[in-house]
């Protein structure tokens, strides 16, 4: 039986590698050598997942043609701006799932992608997932989204444990964008949290937030009711309520006036704020909270001014 590849060593990568190890075996490989040294040496991630052991099986290496083997597909789970650049290095014949939650650096979907660069099995994976539950095997559901459903049902056979549970889907756009989308509601649900709003704006912001990701899914084609699956819904509470998520405690750190970085760790909600927000203005869409979320993120707004221009909006119909 050939090794899993999980590409990317970060919190997430980990986790999943920790988590597939119980099906068979598995080669988590890290870009450096150095930090591929380490994790093999300690058997623990110390830097992104501290706190959960590898199991020995496991194997870690900075190699990517040993990480691959004759392996039939891999996990990519490297933070979105570094997609492009590993997907040009894998093998064309390769299966890919990407892991990310963000958009390439040119606003591209990370499976359009993909499928541009010549992969024909390409499929997308996300949920409400935190690194640091799943990689404890705390239980959790995902989702796993192909044209192909055959591949689908590979990667769900390979993932599927008895502490996380993967459903397929055929909407790759739906699920893929559910996961970019909720980053950015999460960082307006920190900054909420961090002017002390209340329960009460945090539930509209996740009320409000659903209704802009579904017109964005379908403005670009997603399934109708995907948002209201684990890959959206699912996530956005998971992340906009967790103290868990980067992308909500960046937002709060903003409001308060700190620095939104989170210790080296991807915020990917950031970056993708300024690439709805433009792709909003470019086609003619309204995405209100995604738009006060780049303005405050691009230094162009205080929080206080996004939450203004979202309360002072027209008055309107709540299907709306
Ligand atoms: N952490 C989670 O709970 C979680 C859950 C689901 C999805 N995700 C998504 O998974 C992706 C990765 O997140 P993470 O939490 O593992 O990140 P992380 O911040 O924990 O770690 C990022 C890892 O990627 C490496 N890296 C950074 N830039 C790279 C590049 N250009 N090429 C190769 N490697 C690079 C870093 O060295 C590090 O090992 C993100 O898109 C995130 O949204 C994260
Ligand atoms: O820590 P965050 O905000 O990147 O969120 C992690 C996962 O995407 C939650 O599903």
């Amino acid at each position: 039986m050939s090794a899993l590849p999980v590409l990317g060593a970060g919190g997430w990568g980990t986790a999943l590698a920790v988590n597939a190890s119980r099906n068979g075996p598995v080669t988590l490989w890290a870009r450096r050598a150095d930090f591929a040294g380490r994790l093999r040496a300690e058997r623990v991630n110390a830097e992104y997942l501290p706190g959960v052991t590898l199991p020995g099986h496991l194997e870690v290496t900075a190699h990517l043609g040993e990480a691959l083997g004759d392996a039939a597909f891999a996990l990519v789970v490297v933070p979105s701006v570094g997609v492009p650049d590993l997907l040009a290095a894998l093998p064309r014949s390769l299966g890919v799932v990407l892991c990310a939650k963000g958009l390439a650096p040119d606003g591209s979907q990370l499976t359009v992608l993909a499928r541009q660069l010549g992969f024909s099995r390409v499929a997308v994976l996300s949920g409400p997932n935190h690194a640091e539950e799943v990689g404890r095997g705390l239980p959790a559901a995902t989702v796993v989204a192909s044209r192909d459903s055959g591949f689908a049902r590979m990667v769900q056979a390979a993932l599927m444990t008895p502490a996380l549970r993967v459903y397929t889907s055929e909407d790759e756009t739906g699920v893929e964008l559910g996961g970019v989308l909720k980053n950015v509601m999460a960082v307006a649900a920190g900054l909420a949290d961090g002017l002390n709003l209340g329960d009460n704006a945090k539930a509209a912001i996740i009320t409000r937030g659903l209704r802009e990701m579904g017109r964005y899914l379908k403005a670009e084609g997603a399934h109708e009711d995907t948002v209201y699956g684990l890959s959206g819904l699912g996530d956005l509470v998971a992340t906009a309520t967790s103290r868990h998520s980067r992308n909500r405690a960046a937002g709060e750190a903003m409001a308060r006036g700190e620095h939104p970085g989170q210790g080296g760790k991807v915020v990917e909600g950031l970056r993708t704020a300024g690439l709805l927000d433009a792709w909003a203005t470019a086609h003619g869409h309204d995405l209100p909270i995604v738009r006060a979320v780049a303005r405050v993120t691009q230094g162009k707004w205080t929080p206080q001014e996004g939450l203004a221009q979202l309360m002072e909006r027209e008055a309107k119909p709540e299907r709306h």
